[in-house]
C-alpha cells in the first residue's frame, strides 16, 4: 500500500510558480483524480513526484519515506506521460518492454511483466504488430500497459485519454477503473475534462494555478463548491459563470440582478448559476426574459440555450417539468436568489458563505 503526501511543494519557472504551495494527502489504494484547466500545473506536479523534475521547495512523502531527492529510477512508481510516444521501429512488445530492458531487468522478468500488462490491457494478440498497424485506441492501450508494466502500488496517468474520440474514452475509462481494482493500487490521474473527472473519481483533487482549491467526492464538491473551478467542473451542463459587480448588497451580472447576502462586499465578483437552479415561468424570485436560441432533449432532461439581452444562460430541468420551449421564441425564466454564488474574480474563492437568503 502506498500513502502520498506532498507537502508544500514549489516549483517556478522564470519566477513564476506553476506548482505552488502544494499540499494534498492522497489515500491509499484510491483513484484521485486531479482536475484543473490548462497550465494549471498538473502536468509539472506529476513530473515532480516521478523525479524528471526538481522542486524549488516542499517534500513528497511516499509509504511514510522522504522520496524528494530520490533518482526517477528509485522511485515505485508507474508513470504514464501525457504525451506518449511509441517507438515505430519497434513491436508493440518491444515498445512495452523498453523500459525494462534499459533497466537491465532479465529477459524472464520482461516476459512475465510485458505478459502481465498486455492481458491488463487486452492486446495480448497485438503484441508482434508495430504501431503503424495500431488503431488510435490500441496505442493508447499500449502506452498504458508501458506505464503500468512497473511493480508498483503508486501509478500516476496524465491525461492519458485526451485527443480520444468519446466512445473509446468511455471505454477505456471503465478499462481504467477495473485495473485500478486488478492491481490494488493507487491511482493519481490527471485530466483538464471534466466528465473525466466526474466519471473515474473516488477522491477529486481540484486545482488552479498550481494549488489545491478543493477536494472531495464529486456530491460533496456539487453540494458545496467553495472555488469557482469546482463549480465549473462539477455538474452537467456547465454552470453559467459570469463577470458581474456587487453594490449594496445586490449583484449584477450580465442581464441578471439580484440581492446577495451581507457578506458578499462592493466590487467585482464572479456569478454562478447552475443550469438546474433556472425555471421556465416566472415562479421564483427573480424573473427574466429570453430567446431560445438552442433546445437539446437529452431523453429525462431538456437543455436551453438562452440568449438574455447577448448573454447565453443554459438551463436544464426534466422533460416533463414543461413542454420543450421553440427555437428563437421568447421565454420567460426565473430562479431563486439563494441558488446565485458569488465568487472573489482574484482568486475565484466562494463569497457568499454566509448569505442569509431571504
Ligand atoms: N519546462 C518548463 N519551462 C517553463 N515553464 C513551464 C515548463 N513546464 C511547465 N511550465 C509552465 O508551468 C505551468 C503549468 O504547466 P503544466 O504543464 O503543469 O499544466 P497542466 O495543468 O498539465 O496543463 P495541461 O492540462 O494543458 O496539460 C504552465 O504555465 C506552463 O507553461
Amino acid at each position: 500500500m502506498s500513502s502520498l503526501a506532498f507537502r508544500d511543494l514549489t516549483k517556478r519557472y522564470k519566477g513564476q510558480p506553476a506548482v505552488d504551495h502544494f499540499d494534498l494527502d492522497v489515500e491509499p489504494r484510491s483513484f484521485t483524480v486531479l482536475c484543473g484547466p490548462p497550465k494549471s500545473g498538473k502536468s509539472v506536479l506529476f513530473r515532480l513526484l516521478v523525479g524528471l523534475e526538481k522542486p524549488d521547495a516542499g517534500r513528497i512523502m511516499l509509504a511514510g519515506e522522504d522520496i524528494t531527492d530520490r533518482a526517477p529510477a528509485a522511485r515505485a512508481i508507474g508513470y504514464v506521460p501525457q504525451s506518449f510516444a511509441l517507438y515505430p521501429h519497434l513491436t508493440v512488445y518491444d515498445n512495452i518492454a523498453y523500459p525494462l530492458a534499459l533497466a537491465g531487468a532479465s529477459r524472464d522478468e520482461i516476459a512475465r511483466r510485458v505478459d502481465r500488462a498486455t492481458s491488463l490491457l487486452s492486446i495480448g494478440h497485438l503484441v508482434k504488430k508495430t504501431p503503424d498497424q495500431l488503431s488510435g485506441g490500441e496505442k493508447q492501450r499500449t502506452a498504458l500497459a508501458r506505464g503500468l508494466l512497473k511493480d508498483a502500488s503508486l501509478f500516476v496517468l496524465d491525461d492519458p485519454l485526451v485527443g480520444l474520440d468519446y466512445k473509446l474514452r468511455e471505454r477505456l475509462m471503465d478499462e481504467l477503473k477495473a485495473l485500478r481494482q486488478d492491481l490494488k493500487a493507487t491511482f493519481l490521474y490527471a485530466t483538464s475534462d471534466s466528465l473525466e473527472a466526474l466519471t473515474m473519481a473516488q477522491s477529486l483533487v481540484v486545482i488552479d494555478r498550481g494549488r489545491v482549491v478543493q477536494q472531495g467526492d464529486v456530491i460533496g464538491l456539487y453540494h458545496a463548491p467553495r472555488h469557482v473551478r469546482s463549480l465549473e467542473l462539477v455538474g452537467f451542463p456547465k454552470a453559467n459563470v459570469l463577470a458581474g459587480v456587487a453594490a449594496g448588497g445586490v449583484v449584477t451580472a450580465g442581464p441578471l440582478r439580484c440581492p446577495v447576502g451581507a457578506s458578499v462586499r462592493d466590487g467585482p465578483v464572479t456569478v454562478g448559476l447552475r443550469p438546474e437552479a433556472i425555471r421556465l415561468g416566472s415562479s421564483r424570485g427573480v424573473a427574466g426574459k429570453g430567446r431560445v436560441r438552442l433546445v437539446e432533449n437529452l431523453g429525462g432532461e431538456l437543455v436551453v440555450y438562452v440568449d438574455v439581452s447577448g448573454t447565453d444562460l443554459v438551463m436544464s430541468f426534466p422533460v416533463t417539468d414543461a413542454a420543450a420551449p421553440v427555437f428563437d421564441s421568447t421565454v420567460a425564466f426565473s430562479f431563486d436568489p439563494a441558488d446565485v454564488l458569488v465568487f472573489d474574480p482574484g482568486d475565484g474563492r466562494r463569497l457568499d458563505k454566509a448569505t442569509t437568503h431571504g
